[in-house]
């Protein structure tokens, strides 16, 4: 029995199914799994330890598994492929040693550590501001205390003795010296609410810039495989965290910095107390460390969770038109919600422990500072003035140690999200796109040398495939589904490297040449081309500036839309967009048609680019193609007579291998596939 395909819903995934099929895209992890007949982890991760799965991506990008008997699938796993490795039940895990910690801590910190290097100069500025903060604060508690002792004492002047300082002054003058503390006070604190803010909005454009030019600079073959969804939780939710995280680390150096004035202050003005608020300190912040580990560990769940549910929400995105006609289906929904219902619960904890630990350590904290009193008034029973002082100092020095212990646990909470940003920026940067140094010379003839191409987790795709193209021919590459077509134009677009043989350009190998070079002269067309939000010039135009007005409309033209176009009430500058109903299906191919032809392309590739169209729409751009014979190379994919029969020689491409190229004349006469085809094509006509 040959094996079926079938393409997965994403929301079958957490659902129990029965069939030979599989998806290995779109798929959620399920944690904890123990059972040893089940694979945890994705299906993706299934297929590569399990022999019973090969994967390959239908003509419409879904990726599918072929399974050779039948299996189950359930939210927990895939049921019959054995666990690569099983953990012996018995084995109890390792306790990690206080080096190992380190070891952990510092690797984590080098990790992290680049997330803050640009803000350092301004953390630094932070912390200067945040020691004048806290001289001016501790100097202004102790003066209101003494002033409040000398006024309830009935004294003409203020006189107290400041650990090593005497303070001697009037009245008045002590009031002022106090209104003016308390300004320049309102000033740093003002400056201390600036520089955290602009160092979050700066991290924030800086992140975000770093990690688009690591997406975009990345191989495709790493993009290809990203998941849908991650790239926008990173750069919205996961780069807003991170912010965040420094602001907050902002804060936590300026109340770590003012914290510790005080308590030198304190130190000054009377050692016991100071020593005995240091100490409770301390072991306040050890105390609380286990609940801060958990809090992270539950961040990282609700990091993990929020992936999974950008990934649904985009798809609820792009499948939002299916949903309106047919409805939003109980099990889809079902799904959904339980995409939601999985970021409640981490979501929740996470909250909840990080309100928790610092409303705990200001309790503990007060109670502990009581006990610190009484203990100071016992030793130190006659100096008043100074301890009503320090009693202050201790209870604002407290409220920054609490700063401290919430920053430390909010910390805990983001650094999951910063790993994770780390970790995408690490994939991407890792997996750079290949460049040549030597300039792309005009293009006369493009070939193909035994080139052999597998996927990273899968079969060999495409086997010895040689052929040679001259410049100004029109090659057509047919072949069935899952032949290998799509997989060649990715080569012939340098998306992706051969994995054996070679492409050559005027004989030579093309990964010589600049990537650059080659994107200018060799143009595509994909079967659902993308409009940007814009005008009609904008995405012809698609961000290549030096393009003028003359050379948009020249590309229209040669693209059969210049009339369409024009018949518009704002012509060029009509907008149109992923859900504007301004363009038609036929229209917005010949739009992106024009967006390959304005580069003027030296090859112009089409990857089924009107086998979505009516006649009529397919006419155009045939007339289209028509107008550019001769004049470029063209490579035309397409499951169409009509297309193909326009070629001057077909690529046929089956399992793989090259079949046949020749004339569509000939293949006609010699090629079953070919005949095939056109024996389909005339009955849909006679029908
Ligand atoms: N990203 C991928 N990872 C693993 N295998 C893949 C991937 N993309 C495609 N394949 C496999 O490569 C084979 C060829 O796929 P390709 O898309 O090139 O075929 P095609 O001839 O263009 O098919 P169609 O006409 O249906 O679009 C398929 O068997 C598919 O399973």
């Amino acid at each position: 029995m040959r094996p079926r395909y079938r393409a997965w819903p994403a929301s079958a995934s957490s659902r129990a199914t029965d069939g030979p099929v599989a998806p290995i895209s779109r798929t959620r992890r399920s944690p904890g799994r123990t059972d040893a007949s089940l694979i945890p982890g994705t299906v993706e991760e299934a297929a590569q330890n399990c022999p019973r799965f090969r994967p390959r991506t239908s003509g419409s990008g879904h990726t599918l598994l072929r399974a050779d008997a039948p299996l189950r699938i359930d939210r927990t796993g895939l049921e019959g492929c054995p666990v690569a490795e099983t953990p012996s039940p018995t084995a109890a895990p390792r306790r990690p040693s206080p080096l190992d910690v380190a070891r952990k801590t510092w690797a984590a910190w080098r990790r992290l550590s680049p997330f803050f290097r640009r803000s350092r100069r301004q953390l630094l500025l932070l912390g200067a501001l945040s020691l004048v903060a806290g001289v001016v604060e501790s100097t202004l508690i102790a003066l209101i205390a003494i002033i409040a002792a000398s006024l309830a004492s009935g004294t003409e002047g203020v006189q107290a003795e400041l650990g090593p300082l005497a303070l001697d002054l009037p009245l008045r003058a002590a009031f002022a010296v106090a209104v003016v503390l308390a300004l320049g006070r309102a000033g740093v604190n003002a400056m201390l609410a600036y520089v955290p803010a602009r160092l979050g909005s700066q991290a924030m454009a800086d992140l975000r810039r770093e990690l688009f030019d690591a997406f975009v600079g990345a191989a495709w073959t790493v993009k290809a495989n990203e998941r849908g969804g991650v790239f926008q939780s990173l750069m919205n939710m996961h780069i807003s965290t991170v912010s965040q995280a420094v602001i907050t680390l902002g804060h936590g150096v300026s109340a770590g910095v003012t914290f510790l004035t005080l308590v030198i202050s304190a130190y000054v003005l009377n050692l016991p107390a100071a020593v005995i608020l240091t100490v409770t300190s301390v072991v306040l912040f050890i105390a609380l460390r286990p609940l801060a580990r958990r809090l992270r560990e539950y961040a990282r769940d609700f990091s993990a969770e929020n992936i999974e549910y950008s990934q649904g929400v985009d798809e609820a995105v792009l499948i939002a038109e299916e949903v309106q006609v047919f409805g939003a289906s109980p099990t889809y929904r079902e799904a959904f919600y339980g995409l939601i219902d999985k970021v409640r619960l981490p979501a929740l904890r996470t909250r909840f422990l990080a309100e928790l630990v610092p409303g705990l350590f200001q309790s503990v904290a007060l109670l502990l500072l009581v006990l610190a009193l009484i203990a100071v008034s016992l030793v130190e029973a006659s100096q008043f003035t100074t301890l009503g002082a320090v009693v202050l100092i201790l209870v604002r020095a407290l409220t920054y140690g609490q700063q401290v212990q919430s920053v430390a646990t909010s910390m805990d909470e983001k650094i999951p999200f910063m790993q994770r940003l780390a970790d995408a920026i690490e994939r991407y940067v890792s997996h750079p796109q290949q460049d040549g140094d030597t300039d792309l010379p005009p293009i006369r003839e493009l070939g193909a040398v035994s080139v052999d191409f597998s996927y990273p987790a899968g079969r060999q795709v495409l086997t010895d495939i040689t052929f040679s193209v001259r410049r100004g021919e029109a090659v057509g590459i047919a072949g069935p589904s899952g032949s290998g077509k799509s997989t060649l134009v990715q080569i012939l677009l340098r998306l992706r490297d051969a994995t054996g043989g070679t492409l050559l350009v005027n004989g030579l190998d093309a990964r010589a040449f600049r990537r650059r070079q080659w994107q200018e002269r060799v143009a595509y067309v994909p079967q659902t081309p993308q409009l940007i939000w814009g005008t009609v010039a904008d995405n012809i135009r698609f961000y290549r500036p030096d393009l003028t007005d003359a050379d948009i409309e020249a590309a229209a033209r040669a693209a059969n839309i210049h009339d369409d176009v024009m018949s518009w009430p704002d012509g060029y500058e009509t907008v149109v967009g992923q859900r504007v109903a301004a363009v038609s299906g036929g229209q917005r191919q010949r739009i992106c048609l024009a967006r390959a032809l304005a580069g003027t392309p030296e090859i112009l590739i089409l990857d089924e680019a009107t086998s979505a169209l009516d006649v009529r729409s397919e006419a155009l751009v045939h007339q289209a193609l028509e107008g550019l014979k001769g004049k470029i190379t063209l490579f035309i994919v397409s499951h169409r007579l009509s297309a193909l029969s326009f070629c001057d020689r077909v690529l046929v491409v089956d399992q793989g291998r090259l079949q046949a190229f020749d004339t569509p004349a000939s293949l006609l006469e010699t090629n079953a596939f070919y005949h095939q085809l056109s024996e389909i094509t005339q009955n849909q006509q006679g029908a």
